[in-house]
């Protein structure tokens, strides 16, 4: 195989291309939300800005914002009362389709409808979480529910992350033990990720998959440092969800944050809607697909406990039948993205899991 002394076989084409969204800036500490106004002038992003926040959150840090800006910026704001998220986000669109920039000062859902909204209206976002409770924070994606699931959609990653870790730290405790609960689930996420690549051949990430797995390993032996309402457990915690962000950022998807584990919290999403956060869900489903997977259930069950999660459906007042109907309906969620929990999970099995795992 070789031509003129050159070898053939290793002169192929490489064609292989990725585009990688990161944030420029990332403040995190404690007063920082002082900062915003620096941080927007040194992104240059225009003249007018909307501030998305929520209900609670508006008094919490948005209204903070909106003074801070007030005197060198057209200020508009959204409130993004919880509702149907796809009208919500439909409005948040037309609000920012009048101003340069957008500014989403809240919880997951609200970061999320910023950034969609961003997105489709082509405007740069600036993330500002009030609580630690999701790895949405850092990252390009989206997740929402619909009537026919959860769907993640790719969205405007913020260019920057301004994360005030004394905000954070008075948010109530439940918040930051669901953002370490859906850190923990990176754990199960990333062998489902390594089955499917063996099975599927479905393409890994290393970079994406190291990153996201050393975060979960961080929190994990860490979990005994998180306390409610300390500043440094805030910092720990909203590093992690950084970092776990950045991982999908990289990967082009949710792939290293979300699998099996993510699909059974989708799935009682839709079951018992208005239950438990969205990272308890995910670290109640990680307990039973590490189980399947050979590994350390137990440690994952006890680091939970340690941060203060829930470890049961029954603590965010899930029944053991419903959680069976979700563990069952995961695989119908997000098909495409195979896991643990398409292996032949019966009815029966199910039960039996729910029952054993989670006995208390
Ligand atoms: N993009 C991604 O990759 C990811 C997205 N998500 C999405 O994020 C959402 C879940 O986020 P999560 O934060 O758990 O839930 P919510 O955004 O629903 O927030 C839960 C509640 O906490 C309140 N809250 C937030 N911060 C504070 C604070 N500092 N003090 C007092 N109350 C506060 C909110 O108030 P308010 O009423 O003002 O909103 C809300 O009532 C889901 O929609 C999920 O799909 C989750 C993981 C990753
Ligand atoms: O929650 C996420 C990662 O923690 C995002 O995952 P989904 O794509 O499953 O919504
Ligand atoms: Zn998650």
């Amino acid at each position: 195989m070789s031509a003129g002394g050159i070898n053939l076989l290793r002169t192929k084409v490489f064609d292989k291309s990725k585009w990688m969204q990161l944030p420029r800036d990332v403040v995190i500490g404690h007063d920082v939300i002082e900062q915003v106004p620096a941080v927007c002038e040194d992104l240059d992003l225009g003249d007018a800005v909307l501030i998305i926040s929520g209900e609670q959150t508006r008094d919490v840090a948005g209204k903070r914002v909106e003074a801070l800006l007030a005197g060198s910026y057209e200020v508009t704001t959204f409130s993004a009362a919880a509702g149907d998220p796809l009208e919500t986000i439909r409005k948040a669109e037309t609000a920012a389709a009048g101003a340069g920039f957008v500014i989403g000062v809240g919880g997951g859902r609200v970061i999320d409808t910023a950034k969609i909204a961003s997105y489709n209206t082509d405007r740069h976002f600036i993330s500002v979480p009030t609580a630690a409770s999701h790895d949405g924070i850092a990252s390009s994606r989206a997740s929402v529910p619909t009537p026919e699931g959860n769907v993640s959609l790719a969205a405007e990653p913020p260019i920057a992350v301004v994360a005030d870790t004394a905000i954070i730290a008075s948010a109530p405790h439940r918040l930051l033990a669901s953002g370490c609960a859906d850190i923990i689930a990176n754990h199960t996420a990333i062998l489902d990720w390594e089955l499917s690549h063996r099975l599927r051949g479905e393409p890994l990430s290393e970079y994406a998959l190291t990153l996201s797995r050393m975060t979960a390993e961080i929190l994990f032996k860490n979990a005994d440092l998180i306390k409610p309402h300390s500043e440094e457990s805030a910092w720990l915690v909203t590093k992690a969800l950084v970092s776990s962000g950045v991982a999908m950022s990289i990967a082009g998807s949710s792939r290293p944050a979300s699998g099996g584990e993510h699909k059974f919290s989708h799935a009682l999403d839709r079951l018992a809607p208005g239950k438990g956060l969205h990272g308890e869900k995910c670290g109640i489903g990680a307990i039973i697909t590490m189980y399947l997977h050979g590994g350390d259930w137990r440690g994952i069950r006890d680091s939970l406990r340690t941060i203060g999660a829930p470890t049961t459906p029954a603590e965010i007042g899930i029944d053991d039948e419903t959680a069976v109907e979700a563990l069952l309906a995961a695989r119908t969620i997000r098909p495409e993205r195979f896991t643990i929990l398409d292996m032949g999970l019966t009815p029966e099995s199910a039960r039996d899991l729910v029952k054993m795992l989670y006995r208390e």
